[in-house]
């Protein structure tokens, strides 16, 4: 497997273009599945996750072409996808392909909307919690679906379609929150569904889901209202940028120092964390090209985070947040309310130096001078990432191994970073 070789201590200086969302392209893929005519995605990334679930919908009977780039276009823009799914030849997801990530258990969703059926395996995914897929079952059975679990599948069935219901999540899902819109799209009547997920990923399928004919009411909110239609069509959609990857490279910078401007960023998306930067020394500014980062060679001022579902600040950013507070004038407190074991990034900071204590749910980051480069695993998609970015802060040299994960979430992170004057490479294995 391959590794990512870094030697640390340059500033970063430069330009960054943001890639369009993973965790937005996921769903919006699938939601092909939701009409026999094409669906044609602009700025998709070129990810591992995304050419994986091109297999799994290509196994439903899903074609798809990617278009050739354009002139001018360089090397780092986002590919655009046109995805049919006329005829849907398999409503089963098997456990081979859906082991790999957790995005393609939503295929269960449009398939039982539209084919009345599925059989779809348990999910993987980064190993990040016991991440159960209880909310979907109760929320598909609300919508009339008889459902249950055989070797290892969720194997879901209603035979006179789905009927609209109010489905009420016990806890914020994205994952939930993505499956129950797609699947209340076709499905009879009305669906409200309480409690559901605010993430800008959510607001982003919904405005697709609308492009194709649905109708949908109050994304962004903790309600939305879903009026079912009898079929949907084809439509085109750019994908939102990505903001995990914008606050992974923000944060970046705020520990290495420099003056970076985040090409395509929108600071609407991260709020929280770019306010969270901001009392970490950080300046931030947005601009119609995107956010700029500048930090100068002043420390970095300890900062108190809790992760929280959006607006709140986000999981996917707790990672790269406690290796920049590694490096903190002092101690900080992160508190991960949302997955239960995201903490597998500690021991590997460590490694580089890092003083950091879990207690519960809680980890304590007592600031330290000077980490020192050192070989280290990646564990899960972010974990990794924030590996990446203390190394770019190391003295010496860090060797992230194994870092499958991080292809899976990250676009051509090597190439961005060398861009902006990180010496980083790629060992191939
Ligand atoms: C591909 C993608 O978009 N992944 C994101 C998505 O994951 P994902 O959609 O899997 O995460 P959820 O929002 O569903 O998980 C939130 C919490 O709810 C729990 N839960 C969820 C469903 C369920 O049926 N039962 C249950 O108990 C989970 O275990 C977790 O503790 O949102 C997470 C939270 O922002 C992000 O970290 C992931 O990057
Ligand atoms: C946890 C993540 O991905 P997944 O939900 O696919 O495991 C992530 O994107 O950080």
């Amino acid at each position: 497997m391959d590794s990512i070789r870094v030697v640390g201590g340059a500033e970063l200086n430069g330009v960054i273009p943001i890639s369009g969302a993973k965790n937005a392209a996921l769903p919006l893929m699938i939601a092909s599945l939701l009409t026999d005519e094409t669906l044609t995605l602009s700025n998709v990334p070129r990810l591992r996750d995304v050419a994986q679930l091109m297999q799994i919908l290509s196994n439903h009977g899903v074609d798809y072409s990617v278009n050739g780039k354009r002139n001018g276009q360089d090397g780092l823009a986002g590919q655009t996808l046109n995805l049919t799914a006329r005829e849907i030849v398999d409503t089963t997801a098997p456990y081979e392909l859906v082991s790999k990530m957790r995005a393609s258990f939503w295929v269960v969703g449009p398939l039982v909307a539209r084919m009345h059926e599925a059989r779809v395996s348990l999910p993987g995914g980064c190993a990040i919690g016991t991440r159960p897929v209880d909310f979907f079952i109760d929320g598909l059975a609300a919508l009339g679906a008889d459902i249950e679990i055989e070797a290892g599948y969720v194997v879901v069935r209603a035979p006179g379609g789905l009927k609209g219901a109010r489905v009420e999540f016990p806890r914020v899902s994205v994952g939930a929150t993505h499956t129950i819109m797609m699947a209340a799209t076709l499905a009879s009547g009305e669906t409200e569904i309480v409690n559901a997920a605010r993430e800008p990923e959510v607001v982003d399928l919904a405005k697709c889901l609308k492009a194709m004919g649905a109708r949908i009411e109050g994304e962004g909110t903790s309600t939305i209202r879903i009026q079912g239609v009898p079929r949907l069509h084809g439509a085109h959609h750019a994908v939102v940028a990505d903001r995990i990857e914008t606050g992974t490279y923000a944060m970046a910078v705020a520990m290495t120092g420099g003056d970076v401007m985040l090409q395509g960023a929108r600071a609407d998306l991260l709020e929280s964390a770019l306010e969270t930067l901001r009392q970490t020394g950080a300046e931030i500014t947005a601009t119609a090209d995107g956010v700029k980062v500048y930090r100068n060679g002043n420390g970095i001022q300890p900062v108190d985070v809790t992760t929280e579902p959006f607006p709140g600040f986000p999981t996917d950013l707790q990672a790269q947040f406690m290796a920049l507070m590694t490096k903190a004038g002092g101690s900080s407190r992160i508190t991960e309310t949302i997955f239960e074991n995201r903490f597998m990034h500690v021991q590997e900071l460590a490694r580089l130096g890092a003083q950091i204590h879990i207690d519960g749910r809680t980890a304590t980051v007592d600031g330290v001078g000077t980490l020192r480069g050192a070989p280290v695993m990646a564990t899960d998609l972010r974990a990794s990432v924030s590996l990446v970015i203390a190394g770019l802060a190391a003295e010496g040299e860090t060797m992230v191994n194994r870092v499958y994960h991080l292809d899976r979430g990250f676009e051509r992170l090597e190439e961005k970073l060398t861009r902006c004057g990180a010496q980083i490479e790629r060992i191939s294995n």
